[in-house]
């Protein structure tokens, strides 16, 4: 019997009537739950992701459920702001969120022994900031000059946290900041779900909290950062109930096969020859991950030398090697990968 017919009969099955959401749970069985942003900025990287590491699936279009062929999971495709609840307190196993998000679901349910989710991966894409924002033209320039004025935000509770403290420290209350005790705060703060940035200019916001990356959404709503309160990428996280030692293993295999994506997207192979007198300079520029791999040539006192470099110095580092004199310089991308852990 081909390995995983079991799953892969249950999927087809699936496909071929479409169960009701009720149905769709109760032939989950013991398969791992592994939640993942259903829309927005995180959801294409999570779907490239799941296919860089070989988790096949169909997802049907009204089902927020799908069975993985391959392996004893199901996906549940959730709300990026939802995923930490659904992870930290329920029956799902795995997920995907951003960590700003994991951060703001912490401050109202603080993690447990038994509660809570665990950071298991960086993914190294949805990188943002959320920031306290203000009108460019404005007179306002620091966060302690929005105390007791309107703040909107689709990320209450870090906003709340956040004034609580700068209000605590303009007092000198100690107490407050550390959270034993908890008097109204001065600062207004308002939830709006999104299109947060036009909150200053239709009269409704003194300034903003909310998300930044390339900064054009914040420039083009005539608005300037003042102050950073998180830094966020995407995340796998883990619930921290204790789970079967089945789902321990399956947990470990997602996480390694993740990582071998994410780290081969982050990293080229570069090889090159250079005569051995230089071979100290060139192994400076190029250390690799681990270490890099030296060759000999045919070529009496040369080597062939390669190494992983992170895709984003790349260029960088062959204008280094060539100045050392190494020669035909190759770059490489990689398919998928397995590293030892830095
Ligand atoms: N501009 C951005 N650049 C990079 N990552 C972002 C950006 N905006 C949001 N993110 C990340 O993606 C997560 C989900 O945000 P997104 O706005 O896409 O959610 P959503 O589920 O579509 O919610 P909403 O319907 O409220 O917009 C954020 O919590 C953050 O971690
Ligand atoms: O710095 P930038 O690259 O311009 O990105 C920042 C914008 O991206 C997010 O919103 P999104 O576009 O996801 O829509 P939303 O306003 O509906 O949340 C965020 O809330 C900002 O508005």
């Amino acid at each position: 019997m081909p390995e995983f017919a079991e799953e892969e009969k249950t999927e087809r099955r699936w496909s071929r009537s479409l169960p009701c959401l009720t149905d769709a749970l109760e032939s989950l069985n013991d398969r791992l739950l592994f939640a993942v942003p259903k829309k927005g900025r995180l959801h294409q990287a999570c779907l490239d992701l799941l296919q860089g590491s070989d988790i096949q699936f169909h997802r049907h279009s009204r089902l927020d459920i799908a069975l993985v062929k391959n392996h004893q999971i199901a996906l549940v495709f959730l709300p990026a702001a939802d995923i930490p609840t659904f992870v930290g307190e329920g029956r799902v196993d795995l997920g995907i969120t951003g960590r700003d998000q994991v951060a703001e679901h912490e401050v109202v349910v603080p993690p447990t022994a038994e509660s809570g989710v665990d950071e298991v991966l960086d993914l190294d894409f949805g990188r943002c900031n959320l920031q306290v924002q203000v009108p460019e033209k404005g007179t306002i320039t620091k966060p302690e000059e929005l105390i007791g004025k309107n703040v909107v935000t689709s990320f209450t509770n870090l906003a709340e946290s956040y004034f609580r403290k700068l209000e605590a420290e303009q007092e000198g209350g100690e107490a407050v900041a550390n959270g034993s005790g908890k008097p109204k705060l001065k600062t207004n703060i308002k939830y709006i779900g999104g299109s947060v940035e036009a909150a200053c200019a239709l009269g409704v916001a003194d300034g903003i909290v909310d998300l930044v990356e390339s900064g054009e959404t914040m420039r083009a709503a005539g608005l300037k950062a003042i102050s950073t309160v998180i830094s966020s990428t995407a995340i796998l996280i883990k619930n921290r109930h204790p789970s079967s030692a089945a789902n321990e293993a399956l947990v470990t295999l997602i996480a390694a096969r993740i990582r071998g994506v994410i780290t081969a997207q982050r990293y080229v192979l570069c090889t090159y020859n250079i005569h051995r007198d230089q071979l100290d300079a060139a192994c400076k520029i190029t250390p690799g991950k681990r270490a890099p791999t030296i060759n000999s040539l045919e070529e009496p006192g040369w080597v062939a030398v390669s190494a992983m470099v992170e895709k984003k110095k790349i260029s960088l580092r062959m204008d280094e090697l060539e100045k050392v004199g190494a020669e035909d310089i190759l770059v490489m991308n990689l398919e998928n990968s397995r590293t030892k852990e830095s």
